[in-house]
């Protein structure tokens, strides 16, 4: 679909959304995501042109189904999949991103640290119409041989330009972690858990020099405006428990990325910000706040967050709390986590489990921030329910599987798929039929009414 999209803009100085946008025209991108949203196109490019809003669409993904991200659209699922050095094998990540298409993530990041790196991620993209994020200093460290401190900043943009070339449509850099910072995190519980974060703590302390990603910044501007990559702007200071969320370390390196985004902009490249971690649940409607003046308005991409530290096992329900109390205060993409966080590897059935949780969350903020139609499915299934068509509430839950496997649990048998009741309550005592049989009465009603009114006048 996008290949004749692209063809025509080949000789164009930029290629970004971002840069057409600024320049009035609105492309093909950006007329499909209007029409998936249900906005006006020129919303769209308005959005796009003053960086609220992004379409992440490497120009080399031509199969891929532009989507949008940001104040003006949907709340999006991002899930992470990829390999590591305990567990790698590219059929494995090959399942996982059908299974995120299948159960409707809007984006997947190729995590990947194990295997044949450029293998996995090529093999990801090929069978992926959603975009695909990655984090470029994963695969640096593997190139350099997993001793960061043979990282040059060349290495780093030869990987980059490489991993653009196969059409990933956004990078995760962490760039707003800064050596000056490094005295506020000895004051944490935690200290640094993003991974990321940690590879670059441990080259700026090696060399005792700014972190090579800010120094390079414009380097990597100039890849990303060449294809089209979206920039999400790491969050090396995260904070990985509920003692350590909105210090001075996670909000000063937020203000770093604020000014790292009018940096992209100015280039014509798109952003988003990356943010919390562990945070709880008093706090969150503040961070988001804050996030949105620091960064411009730039999409604001969370991770959970968790609102507890006790959950192992449970993580996916954890942070989907968060992440919907997020959501409706206007973060644009929630990053699942699944019921493996803090424990190991997601399989594909976390996959999907992470993915449920978080598509939960993510329409639970669309209802509360009042999105036009948001609800209108979830009138749907009422109707459905009420009216026993088990069919039609199989077809509109979020995962029909279970839905249906459930029902059939304890009425296998085609017939139930009619009845009037389900094995909660069984037939004697379930209230929806027993308020009809007695809603069935108009008369009677009409009575109760008509005595009220008398009651009420004398
Ligand atoms: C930043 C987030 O990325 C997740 N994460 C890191 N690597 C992988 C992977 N290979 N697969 C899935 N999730 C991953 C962590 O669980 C963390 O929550
Ligand atoms: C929302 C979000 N935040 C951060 C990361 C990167 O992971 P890390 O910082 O651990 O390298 C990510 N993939 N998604
Ligand atoms: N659970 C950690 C966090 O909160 C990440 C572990 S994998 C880098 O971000
Ligand atoms: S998830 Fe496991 S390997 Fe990753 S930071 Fe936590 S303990 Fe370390
Ligand atoms: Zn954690």
């Amino acid at each position: 679909m996008r290949t004749s999209w692209v063809k025509k803009r080949e000789n164009d100085e930029c290629k970004t959304q971002m840069y057409y946008a600024k320049q009035g025209i609105i492309t093909e991108e950006m007329e499909y995501v209007a029409k998936i949203e249900d906005l006006e196109p020129e919303l769209v490019r308005s959005e796009i042109a003053r960086g609220r809003l992004i379409i992440p669409a490497n120009v080399n993904h031509t199969n891929l189904e532009p989507m949008a991200i940001g104040l003006a659209s949907k709340c999006k699922i991002n899930a992470n999949i990829g390999s590591s050095a305990i567990a790698s094998d590219v059929q494995g990540e090959i399942e996982k991103v059908q299974v995120s298409q299948h159960y409707k993530a809007d984006t997947a990041m190729d995590l990947s640290t194990g295997g044949d790196l450029d293998e996995i991620r090529s093999a990801v993209i090929e069978n992926s119409k959603i975009p695909i994020g990655t984090v470029p200093i994963y695969q640096i460290l593997h190139d350099v041989g997993n001793k960061i401190e043979d990282l040059s900043i060349d290495v780093m943009l030869e990987v980059l330009e490489r991993q653009a070339k196969q059409g990933v449509s956004y990078f995760t850099i962490h760039a707003g972690f800064l050596l000056e910072t490094m005295p506020k995190v000895a004051k944490r519980k935690m200290g640094i858990v993003s991974r990321g974060g940690s590879l670059m703590a441990a080259w700026m302390m090696h060399y005792h020099r700014e972190n090579p990603f800010y120094t390079a910044f414009d380097d990597i501007l100039d890849i990303c405006a060449k294809y089209d990559v979206s920039l999400s702007l790491g969050d090396s200071l995260r904070p990985g428990c509920l003692a350590d969320a909105s210090d001075d370390a996670q909000l000063g390196e937020l203000k770093v990325l604020g000014d790292l985004t009018l940096r992209a902009w100015e280039k014509n490249v798109q952003v988003m910000i990356e943010g919390p971690g562990h945070v709880p649940l008093n706090q969150i409607e503040r961070n988001m706040k804050i996030q949105r003046e620091y960064c411009h308005e730039a999409p604001f991409y969370i991770l959970g967050p968790l609102v507890t530290d006790i959950a192992a096992g449970y993580d996916h329900i954890s942070s989907a709390i968060g992440a919907a109390v997020g959501g409706w205060h206007g973060a644009s993409m929630l990053c699942y986590v699944t019921p493996k966080e803090h424990l190991g590897l997601p399989n594909a059935d976390d996959v999907r489990e992470g993915i449920i949780a978080y598509k939960i969350a993510a329409h639970a903020a669309d209802i509360a921030r009042g999105r036009k139609g948001a609800r209108d499915i979830d009138d749907e299934m009422s109707d459905a329910r009420y009216s026993f068509d088990w069919e039609k509430q199989f077809e509109l839950a979020l995962d029909s599987e279970r839905a249906r496997e459930y029902h059939d649990e304890t009425l296998p048998q085609d017939v139930f798929k009619e009845a009037e009741f389900c094995s909660m309550c069984g037939p004697k005592f379930c209230s929806y039929k027993i308020t009809q049989e007695i809603m069935d009465n108009p008369d009677a009603i009409a009575k109760i009414a008509e005595d009220a009114k008398l009651a009420e006048a004398n």
